[in-house]
């Protein structure tokens, strides 16, 4: 995996819309993966910033979201396409009918699952995912033990994730316990990764991610199988690595 370290959460959002805007720009139909959660808000206010600057046309290209909490209807304020359309969608020109999240208040979330799961397929698969990871190691809503072969399915939320997504709901019981999200073989079918993380509370996480073996204990840590994996990191999320990790680090502005 490619390690980028950057100053702060600003350098981080920058170069992640950078790569993102390069991607587009290559390839007007990307495919794009996208994520929730506050890491990747700076990113998208950057990637605002930056397309509207260039004039940069998503009117070809297309978004997946990692996941969407079960039992929250699209227009639910905490929904991730309220989030989404909050913090991208609305200001950028990507044609509505090709954002997708998966549906959370479907009467059959299975379906729902293996819907998502082909609608990504033909699309032709993802072109560059956009992940967090979660101060457990996980990604997308895929919690320790997740399988590497696992796809787009329902999946329980630990007390943790609950408890650290609280924040955003008036409080903890009101956090849906279930969402859909894309599995660890959707992510690793992904063309390109690019993994952010800011802060010291994801620094145990990423150290595990990077310097451990690949286990589903550590979800993210599964992204070592993975050809084409990018993660930017602030100096906060980046206190636990060891010089041997940090050895082979690319440079800020590179
Ligand atoms: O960016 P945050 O808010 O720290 O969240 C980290 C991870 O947790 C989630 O928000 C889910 O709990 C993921 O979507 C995200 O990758």
């Amino acid at each position: 995996m490619k390690l980028v370290i950057v100053k702060d959460y600003a350098e981080l959002s920058r170069k992640a819309a950078e790569m993102l805007v390069s991607e587009v720009k290559a390839n007007p139909k990307t495919v794009l993966g996208l994520a929730t959660g506050g890491t990747p808000v700076g990113m998208y206010r950057e990637l605002i910033k930056l397309s509207q600057a260039e004039s940069i046309d998503f009117s070809q290209a297309s978004s997946f979201n990692l996941d969407e909490y079960v039992g929250l209807s699209s227009t639910h304020p905490q929904s991730y396409r309220s989030y989404m359309e909050e913090n991208l969608f609305n200001h950028i020109n990507i044609p509505a009918e090709k954002t997708h999240v998966p549906v959370g208040n479907t009467t059959d979330p299975l379906a729902e699952c293996a819907r998502y799961e082909e609608a990504i397929r033909l699309a032709g698969g993802i072109d560059i995912q956009v992940l967090g990871i979660g101060n457990n190691g996980h990604i997308g809503f895929n919690e320790p033990g997740s399988p590497t072969d696992s796809v787009t399915r329902v999946v329980q939320l630990t007390d943790s994730t609950i408890e650290a997504n609280a924040r955003y709901f008036d409080s903890v019981d009101q956090v849906p316990t279930q969402a859909v999200s894309m599995g660890i073989k959707t992510i690793l079918g992904a063309k390109k990764v690019v993994l952010l993380a800011s802060g010291e509370a994801k620094a145990e996480a990423v150290r595990l991610m990077l310097e451990e073996e690949p286990t589903a204990d550590v979800p993210a840590s599964l992204l070592q199988l993975h050809p084409d994996v990018t993660v930017i990191v602030d100096q906060e999320a980046a206190s636990k690595l060891t010089t041997s990790v940090l050895a082979g680090t690319k440079p800020s502005g590179s």
